[in-house]
């Protein structure tokens, strides 16, 4: 019988960071910290003549959305010399702040290990899927992040680069009201400037630290859309933490109460931190 194995890696909502560049795509990527949270991408992946990709992706408003094909993913499998027929059901809005491109790497890539027997380790396999996002402008730290769980702080780039692991019981919340294309923010040598002059002086200790480095760095890094101004406005007036989706045009805040806060302006997405990084679900 054909083998199928079926994958999940974690999303991650960044807070803050900043680019460094390295030689190479392994030692290139960026300092900063997030949220590894609990809704992520799930990706199947069997043996097939040709490869082939179908993605679900979800619309803000929480309807899903099927796309055709992914150059990134076409690619990774390329790279390997498989071909295999791969689904991706991303839970969060591709491109929205939720690290989606680094979790279907992830995903797809520990799958395609299994079936294929790669052979990787998971060292291995985020080492991999870090390359791959970084020469492709998708992401810096994302991968890295969600390599393991947590609230991740990042103080070098590459995927061993994260120095520590919170994991805090904290209710968590976002709401989106659409993307930001990735590629265009972390090419511009403009935008970078500025986002590094942006980046916080002190490491957090807990989430409590994590959020106030965040907003500050929202703010000094004029990457804020304008469409969140008013639920940033909202969770300041109530006294919940809260920043922006980097990089996408939403919000993530945290404690019980943020989740009323956010229903106000969209369709508010209750979300835990996850406390582990890419598994293998079935085979
Ligand atoms: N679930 C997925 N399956 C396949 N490809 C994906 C998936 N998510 C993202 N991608 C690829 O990554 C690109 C978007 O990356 P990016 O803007 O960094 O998204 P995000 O902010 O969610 O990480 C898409 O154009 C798509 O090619
Ligand atoms: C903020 C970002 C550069 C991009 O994140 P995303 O849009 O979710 O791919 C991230 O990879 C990081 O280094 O912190």
């Amino acid at each position: 019988m054909e083998r199928t194995a079926v994958a999940f890696a974690p999303g991650h909502i960044s807070g803050y960071f900043q680019r460094i560049d390295g030689d190479t795509p392994r030692t290139t990527g960026s300092c900063g910290a997030g949220l590894v949270i609990n809704r992520g991408v799930t990706a199947t992946v069997r043996p097939a003549d040709r490869i082939s990709v179908v993605i679900t992706d979800h619309l803000p408003t929480g309807d899903p959305l099927i796309r055709y094909g992914s150059g990134l993913i076409e690619e990774l499998l390329g790279s390997f010399g498989i071909s295999a027929a791969v689904e991706t059901v991303a839970d969060l809005p591709i491109g929205a702040g939720f690290g989606m491109s680094a979790a279907a790497i992830l995903a797809t890539l520990t799958a395609a290990n299994a079936v294929f027997d790669l052979g990787l380790t998971e060292c291995g396999i985020a080492e991999r899927a870090h390359m791959l996002e970084v020469s492709h402008n998708t992401g810096l730290g994302d991968v890295a992040a969600a390599a393991g769980g947590g609230l991740a702080v990042r103080t070098a780039p590459g995927i061993t680069g994260v120095a520590t692991r919170m994991f805090p019981d904290a209710d968590l919340c976002t709401v989106t009201f659409g993307s930001i294309f990735t590629p265009d923010i972390i090419s511009s040598p403009e935008q970078m400037r500025k986002v590094s002059a942006a980046f916080p002086d002190r490491t957090p200790a807990n989430l409590t630290e994590f959020m106030q480095n965040s907003r500050e760095f929202a703010e000094a890094s004029g990457l804020i859309p304008r469409e969140i101004r008013p639920v940033l406005a909202a969770c300041d007036d109530a006294g919940i933490p809260a920043s922006m989706t980097m990089l996408g045009c939403g919000v993530f805040a945290t404690g019980r109460d943020a989740h009323e806060i956010l229903a106000g302006f969209g369709r508010a997405i209750p979300l835990k931190l996850c406390p582990h990084g890419p598994t293998l679900m079935e085979m």
